[in-house]
């Protein structure tokens, strides 16, 4: 039982880890959404970018793919992730 306790706390310090890290990229990567935003913005140009976006969507599920994740979890990811860019982009700041 030791055993198992020890080897579920190990685990869940990398899970922990690896969290951390998820979040401060996801949250460098909304950085990079507003200074995009801020761009388009100066220049009147929308902020939803289709083909921009779907070029991004391939390219996750390529990655994916190849590290073994559903596409259906990858698209839906991507679809959670690019709406709370273009709700960034949308403020304004
Ligand atoms: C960030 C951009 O704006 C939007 C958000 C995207 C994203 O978060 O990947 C991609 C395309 C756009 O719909 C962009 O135009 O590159």
């Amino acid at each position: 039982m030791d055993n198992l306790r020890d080897a579920l706390e190990e685990y869940r310090a990398q899970i922990d880890d690896v969290d951390e890290q998820l979040i401060a990229y996801l949250a460098r990567r909304f950085e990079l959404s507003q200074s995009i935003g801020i761009l388009k913005l100066d220049a009147s140009v929308a902020v939803v970018q289709p083909d921009r976006a779907k070029e991004v969507q391939e390219r996750y599920i390529h990655l994916g793919t190849r590290h073994g994740l559903h596409r259906h979890f990858i698209t839906e990811l991507f679809e959670l992730i690019h709406e709370e860019s273009c709700r960034i982009q949308s403020r304004g700041e």
